[in-house]
């Protein structure tokens, strides 16, 4: 039986990433066609044609300049000439452009194609947001995984190690998907929530547009000392302050009894802390404006009932 033809629909700088490791991959398997497809919007670089440049050189040298692409990787600029044929799928365009491109896809689909989305982003759709998976299940009738993962191109393309995901309603495909996508340093977990990946790939650019916005703002270079961010996350996931937190929540004995039974003499800085500052915060009537840090003083000292610990931050002065 002939290998499942793969087609790739575009070839920016993750796009052009993905393809080097299909275009290598295919040629390891039997399940898939040696030679891939990859979508290209055709644009004009110095005189010269896009793909005419990916196909001669085999560099995509406006989005991934300095990779080679694997010879088996063609540049096609027709959408409907990428796809046809095409038994498995790739989506990697900037999500703005995957609807209109679906309605040309559509006429042209090979029937049993499968897709994956490697497009994090979200879409109005006529009930609120619409997935952009859904958009393509919507328009195109085939099953969709996604792909999401803590993944910056040009380090995968340097072959740097990293982890991803793939989200799949069907394993079965999630699983071919794996096969294609996975080598020895872009690792490949696979699970069926796929919405849930999705959602966190999408929404995580806006908190990145968020980090952006602060470290412009102030100067980021002593936040970025140990003793900034990183310090931060180390001690929420590995400190004495986060292991007492928990085990507060879980026992319901109080933050003193706790330490003493936990740390063994060892001594918590938090809780004390959040009492010296709640005392400033009285003192310049500043309470309301810092409503985590005062949460946390009230369920620490004054009774206050951790489930409320959510709806103390829900009420911050600048939310009325
Ligand atoms: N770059 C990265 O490190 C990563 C990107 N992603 C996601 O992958 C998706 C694709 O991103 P990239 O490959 O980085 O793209 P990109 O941002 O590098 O490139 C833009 C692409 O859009 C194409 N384009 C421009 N106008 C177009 C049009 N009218 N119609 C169709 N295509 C057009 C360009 O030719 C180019 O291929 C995005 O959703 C992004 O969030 C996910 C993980 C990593
Ligand atoms: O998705 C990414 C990393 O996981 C790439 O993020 P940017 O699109 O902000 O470069």
């Amino acid at each position: 039986m002939p290998g499942k033809k793969v087609c790739i629909v575009g070839s920016g700088n993750w796009g052009s990433s993905i393809a080097k490791i299909i275009g290598n991959n295919v040629k390891a398997s039997n399940r898939f066609d040696p030679m891939v497809n990859m979508w290209v919007y055709e644009e004009m670089i110095k005189g010269r044609k896009l793909t005419e440049i990916i196909n001669t050189e085999h560099e995509n040298v406006k989005y991934l300049p300095g990779h080679k692409l694997p010879k088996n990787v063609l540049a096609v600029p027709d959408i409907v000439e990428a796809v046809r044929g095409a038994k498995v799928i790739v989506f990697v365009i900037p999500h703005q452009f995957i609807a209109d491109l679906c309605d040309q896809i559509k006429p042209h689909l090979t029937e049993g194609a499968i897709g994956i989305s490697l497009i994090k982003g979200l879409s109005e759709g006529p009930d609120g947001i619409q997935l952009v998976s859904d958009i393509i299940r919507e328009k195109l009738h085939v099953d969709v995984s996604v792909l999401m993962g803590a993944n910056i191109a040009s380090e995968v393309a340097d072959d740097k190690f990293c982890e991803t995901t793939i989200g799949a309603k069907n394993v079965a495909n999630g699983l071919i998907f794996k096969e294609l996508l996975q080598t020895a340093n872009f690792r490949i977990t696979v699970v069926e929530e796929s919405d849930t990946v999705e959602l966190c790939g999408a929404l995580k650019n806006i908190v990145a547009v968020g980090a952006g916005f602060c470290d412009g703002l102030v100067s980021s270079d002593t936040f970025l000392e140990s003793c900034g961010v990183a310090d931060l996350v180390t001690t929420c996931y590995g400190g004495r302050n986060r292991k007492v937190a928990e085990a507060f929540v879980k026992t319901s004995k109080s933050i003193a009894m706790l330490e003493e039974e936990m740390l063994n003499g060892q001594k918590l800085q938090g809780p004390q802390t959040s009492a010296e500052i709640y005392k400033l915060l009285q003192k310049k009537n500043l309470v309301n404006d810092y409503p985590l840090f005062s949460a946390i003083y009230q369920i620490c000292f004054e009774g206050r009932d951790v489930k409320e610990f959510i709806t103390c931050l829900q009420n911050h002065p600048e939310h009325m």
